[in-house]
């Protein structure tokens, strides 16, 4: 499916603009009278999980899962991530239920573990997430504290929580609202560590929900989002669960404490490359919602002159409110085309995997890791940036700006912090550079590393730019890999060697990615605009030379460092870019307006279709409940007695 057509006709599109009769949006019970912001901590948990369960029963309703159909298929139609901005600012308590529990059961259980857990979990039968961060580890898996040692006398595994360190810490719904979870825990059996592997393991009473016996409970917290998430902790004492509980697709245990070990340990990861997978596409949704609402706004509001002789321009008119907006179109659309393209890479590498060839699985990992990183980075900053370009009233919550910010940073930090996976990546391309520099063969992503023609002269178009980014990487991976074997003939070990290098090796990552980002962009979009009228294509590939030139431009040091770029080069690109935003800018509100996100979706006074925007902030202000009275209580009590010398 071409680009627009994905665009137009997403599956998501389908469903979420579906006819008035099965639109779940217009069943106005999911959204709230009184905004949440000014509910409690409690009230807002609570109201979240009425409109959880009103939500699901509507999906259940109108989106037939048919039978078959992969919770992974559904999830990348984008439909519960756009449809739940609506119902939800922050993201649901059932979140990780759909976002890894079922994806958890469906990458590491067995067929029969599948067909029984798989059904109860997509039927809403039993609520789950997935419990591997601790209070004391996040990153580093291998030191995560909880143990689950088999019983081959009881054909039990015991799990336990051993320190204050080891209580799993962060899982979404875990607080009050799961009743199963998937489990990491370091797996022993007659006293030998067999790693990390996956436990269904049930958390709560399924008549009662009270929490079993050896089972605590709880929720972490207020955070800086995702309020309503319920993220929350959990500690065994000595919890006892059958052998069948353990997740077998890869390693098994059998009855009398055998081990038998899969394919690869890292296979017991497999949840989080897919869930990295899934995030560049829903940064890509975050970011057209912030683009769209601040285009809008950009549109409706007026603001100082251009010139002392004409009225208040649209503030849209300013070029540095083009500059600070048009680039989140174009990275909105980056994002989406290279979550499908990493999708597509995705799925290829399970069918290999399914059929025993794990050949792609690091090149896959590196993908997702760097993809994951750069997307959550670009959105979460320039999300910031859309609130910051609607001045005070991108403050307001009732923007849904602020709220949007706080569901992308999040993801800088989940599954996977950010700093640590591009030193996953940078590993990747150390190993590829050492293995190439034997003549080895490398993967597509990475070949582009042994291209060792000399430095071309600088040319200002696409091909350029993008042979420009490539030899940035290509050459920041040198520049670590020499540092490295400087520091260990000098005597420096190599895990020391590495860590002083790690700096570069972080940017050599990050270049890398930018890389391949380009390079995916502009082929996807060329591929699909052969498909498209020629007005909506010249859009199309002016957007992708916007993002081309915008990084070029915020990455001159390292062009200028690895490549032939010379000063009237710079001075060009500069002059391309905002000839650039002059072209784009008669059409900004028009591609906003195609990511078609609708007004349930946007939730936003600034964002709506019909730029009532005055209208509506007064609106949402008067829902404040300190506009219910004239004086309020404090006056009486605390003000009045202060003011006239009597507190
Ligand atoms: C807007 C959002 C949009 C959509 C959202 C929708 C759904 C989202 C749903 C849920 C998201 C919400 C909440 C998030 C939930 C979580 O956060 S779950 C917990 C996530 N935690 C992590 O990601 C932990 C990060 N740490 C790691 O991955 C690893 O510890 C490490 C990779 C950093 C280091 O691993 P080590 O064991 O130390 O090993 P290493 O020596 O570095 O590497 C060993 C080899 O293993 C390879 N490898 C590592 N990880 C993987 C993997 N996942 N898959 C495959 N291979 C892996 C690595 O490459 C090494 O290979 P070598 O050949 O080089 O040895
Ligand atoms: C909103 C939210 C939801 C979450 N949901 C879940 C969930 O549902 N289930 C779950 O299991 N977890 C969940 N998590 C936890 C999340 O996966 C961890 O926070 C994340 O993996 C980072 O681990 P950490 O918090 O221990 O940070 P650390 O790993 O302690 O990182 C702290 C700092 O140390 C640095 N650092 C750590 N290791 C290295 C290294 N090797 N090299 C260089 N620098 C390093 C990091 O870069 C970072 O700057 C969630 C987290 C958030 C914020």
């Amino acid at each position: 499916m071409g680009l627009v057509d994905q665009l137009v006709n997403q599956p998501h599109y389908t469903l979420v603009n579906q006819p008035r009769e099965n639109d779940i949006l217009s069943h106005k019970e999911l959204f709230d009278s009184i905004p949440e912001e000014y509910l409690s901590h409690k009230e807002k948990y609570e109201n979240a999980i009425r409109k959880t369960v009103l939500y699901y029963r509507l999906m259940q309703k109108y989106q037939n899962y048919k039978e078959g159909s992969t919770i992974l298929d559904e999830t990348r139609a984008n439909y519960r991530n756009l449809v739940s901005f609506a119902v939800f600012k922050d993201y649901p308590p059932l979140m990780l239920h759909n976002g890894m529990f079922i994806p958890a059961i469906a990458g590491q259980g067995t067929p029969e573990q599948q067909k029984h857990w798989l059904k109860r979990a997509k039927n809403m039968e039993i609520l789950g997430t997935y419990a591997q961060t601790e209070l004391g580890h996040g990153t580093f898996i291998r030191g995560l504290e909880t143990t689950a040692e088999y019983d081959p006398s009881t054909e039990e595994f015991v799990l336990h929580s051993p320190t204050l360190t080891s209580y799993k810490w962060w899982p979404g719904g875990l607080g009050h609202t799961v009743n199963y979870c998937v489990v990491m825990a370091q797996l022993y059996i007659r006293g030998r560590h067999h790693g990390m592997q996956p436990f269904l393991v049930q958390l709560r009473d399924e008549a009662t929900h009270m929490p079993l016996p050896g089972v605590k409970l709880g929720e972490i917290g207020a955070k800086l989002g995702l309020s309503t998430v319920n993220n929350g902790f959990l500690a065994f004492e000595h919890h006892r669960i059958p052998r069948d509980r353990m997740l077998m697709k890869n390693a098994q245990v059998l009855k009398d404490g055998t081990f038998v070990a899969g394919p690869s340990s890292k296979l017991a990861y497999g949840t989080m490359i897919y869930v990295r997978v899934i995030i560049v596409n829903g940064m890509a949704n975050l970011m057209a919602k912030a683009a769209t609402i601040a285009v809008r706004y950009s549109a409706v509001r007026r603001q100082s002159q251009i010139k002392p002789s004409e009225p208040e321009c649209q503030i849209l008119d300013y070029v540095t409110q083009q500059h600070k907006l048009l680039i989140c179109i174009a990275t909105s659309l980056a994002f989406s085309t290279c979550a499908r393209w990493l999708w597509d890479v995705y799925t290829g590498v399970m069918g290999q995997m399914e059929s025993g060839n794990m050949d792609h699985l690091p090149e896959l990992h590196a993908l997702a890791c760097s993809l994951k990183v750069v997307s959550t980075m670009d959105v979460s900053g320039l999300v910031e940036r859309c609130r910051l370009a609607c001045g005070g009233h991108g403050f307001m919550h009732s923007s849904n700006l602020p709220y949007t910010y706080g569901l992308a940073t999040a993801a800088c930090t989940y599954e996977g912090e950010n700093t640590v996976l591009l030193l996953q990546t940078a590993r990747s391309l150390v190993k590829a550079w050492q293995k190439g520099s034997k003549g080895k063969p490398l993967s597509p992503t990475e070949a582009y590393l042994m291209d060792k023609s000399p430095v071309p002269k600088w040319e200002n178009t696409l091909d350029g730019i993008i042979a420009g980014f490539r030899r940035v990487s290509a050459g920041k991976v040198q520049d670590c890999v020499s540092k490295i074997d400087k520091l260990v003939k000098m005597g420096t070990s190599y895990e020391d060697a590495w860590n002083q290098t790690s700096v570069r090796l972080v940017a050599a990552s990050e270049a890398h990615s930018r890389a391949v980002i380009l390079a995916t962009f502009r082929s996807e979009v060329s591929r699909a605009a052969a498909a498209l009228s020629p007005p909506l294509s010249r859009v199309l590939h002016q957007l992708v030379h916007l993002y081309c030139v915008y990084w070029a431009l915020e990455r001159l040091g390292d062009l200028l460092l690895y490549t032939s770029i010379a000063e009237r080069d710079v001075q060009e690109l500069q002059q391309q870019y905002e000839d650039l935003l002059q072209k784009i800018r008669p059409n900004a509100v028009g591609l906003v307006d195609a990511f078609d996100l609708r007004d349930e979706i946007l939730n936003s006074t600034l964002g709506a279709y019909d730029g009532r925007v005055y209208e509506r902030l007064m609106e949402e202000a008067l829902k404040s409940p300190l506009n219910a009275e004239p004086v309020n209580q404090s006056f009486h009590q605390y003000l009045k007695p202060f003011m006239h010398g009597k507190l």
